[in-house]
């Protein structure tokens, strides 16, 4: 699979087709009277017909068959997604998870399947909010295939390299890459060892590149290391096929007679796409105190008002670290925002061996939080030299300006809610000198 080809971009104009079917991209128009190879034309779309082109999104799919031509939808059972926000009390303190487990041999549970909530805010049928999830699989999707209707997937794989077979060809993603896989694109994601990772899902809307302002016109996520997959299609004829769509938060399966990944040919600027998180130009404060971290923003997902993100992906990577007369890691604080942090591996600079990979942490609205006593009296001691820091790490937060209230399977099922989080903060005496 590692041969696979991608294109490259951001929000571009692509167009692919099968190397087995050449010219099989109409010429000069999207949908003739009769296609090339007897394909049918469809288009997907990704925005409203009329949204302002910098925003418009859409792709024209040549397929053996239109998408139509299934049979009624029923309810999925072996799902345990949910958008009831409801299901626990709120709860302001600060949360940590363990790691979440990985299945064991005997479960053979896919993606899907292996679907769980943890936590978000609002709902997709106003197109408003956001849900974190956590999948932890051992077997690849066989004659199955996943859609959203309700809105975008960004996949941080933490273990385990997901084969993603989409509409518009194959991605391969491993540990320190994520992809996103927008609203209504079909695919199925294999597996080759239990895997497991997170999910951020935005509600009718769509990720962009943070704008640069003053930093100019390159750095932090460069468009030119955004990878789009090559047309790809395959030919399965009576055979019978599962298409899920989770479609208002919940999951609906219908049956068809064959593959739904035959797309032989395609283009427009609504595609998936994935990005190796190592390819991340960092910025950071070369004099002095910590810079905020808006400056590690990956992708986001804004919000109607300006600035204000429904969900910032951002991490926190391997870097320099400079700054003189400063305390260097992040500083106590107490945020409007939700942060949800998870670690693909390593160890998070705030908490050294406090926060496990495939674990996470959530510190709600105004929640305090910072670095815990270790960390704080290593730094406020340290001999400032130029250093690496995070070497070897790659932590990241889902960061929101909605209220996130957890699940109750986050809060309870998965048993993984450490209670003890709190200590970590507690030896935290007064260093008070009083006046002179
Ligand atoms: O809380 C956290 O660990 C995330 C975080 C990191 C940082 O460098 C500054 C602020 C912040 O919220
Ligand atoms: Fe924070």
């Amino acid at each position: 699979m590692s041969d696979l080809k991608y294109l490259r971009g951001f929000g571009s104009e692509f167009s692919s087709e099968d190397p087995r079917c050449p010219g099989a991209l109409p010429h000069g128009q999207n949908s003739p009277k009769k296609c090339p190879y007897g394909l049918y034309a469809e288009q997907l779309s990704g925005s409203a017909f009329t949204a302002p082109r910098s925003q418009n999104r859409r792709s024209w799919l040549y397929r053996i068959r239109p998408s139509v031509g299934h049979k009624p939808f029923e309810k999925f059972e072996e799902s345990i997604l949910t958008h009831d926000w409801s299901e626990q009390e709120p709860d302001p303190n600060q949360m940590r998870w363990n790691p979440f487990d990985l299945p064991l041999p005997y479960e053979n549970v896919d993606f899907v399947e292996s679907l769980k909530t943890l936590c978000g805010a609002g709902e997709p049928k106003t197109k408003h909010g956001l849900a974190i999830h956590v999948y932890a699989c051992n077997k690849s999707m066989r004659n199955r295939a996943l859609y959203n209707s309700d809105g975008d997937f960004l996949i941080v794989p933490q273990v385990g390299t997901l084969l993603i077979t989409t509409e518009f060809g194959k991605l391969q993603v491993d540990p320190n890459e994520i992809c996103i896989i927008q609203q209504g694109m079909r695919f199925a994601i294999d597996v080759t060892k239990p895997s497991r990772g997170y999910i951020l899902e935005v509600f009718g809307r769509h990720f962009t590149l943070p704008d640069l302002g003053p930093i100019g016109a390159n750095g932090l996520a460069n468009p030119r290391d955004f990878l789009h997959p090559a047309a790809w299609y395959q030919v399965q004829d009576n055979q019978d096929y599962e298409i899920i769509s989770k479609y208002q938060g919940k999951l609906f399966v219908c049956q068809q007679s064959h593959s739904p990944f035959d797309v032989v040919a395609w283009h427009g600027n609504y595609v998936p796409y994935k990005y190796d998180l190592a390819k991340f130009m960092v910025i950071n404060s070369v004099s002095f105190d910590h810079c905020d971290p808006s400056i590690f923003t990956v992708l986001t997902c804004q919000s109607d008002t300006s600035g204000i993100a429904i969900a910032d992906f951002v991490i926190f990577p391997p870097r320099w670290s400079v700054q003189e007369h400063t305390f260097r890691p992040p500083y106590y604080h107490r945020n409007c925002m939700s942060e949800f942090m998870g670690l693909i591996f390593g160890e998070y600079e705030a908490k050294k061996g406090g926060f496990q990979p495939g674990g996470a942490t959530l510190h709600s609205i105004m929640t305090p939080h910072g670095p815990d006593k270790n960390c704080f009296d290593f730094a406020s001691d340290e001999i400032l030299k130029p250093c690496r820091i995070a070497e070897g790490t790659q932590a990241f937060m889902f960061e929101s300006c909605l209220g996130l209230a957890v699940t109750k399977w986050g809060a309870e099922t998965c048993e993984k809610l450490d209670p003890e989080y709190f200590k970590c903060w507690q030896g935290l005496k007064s260093n008070f000198t009083g006046p002179q």
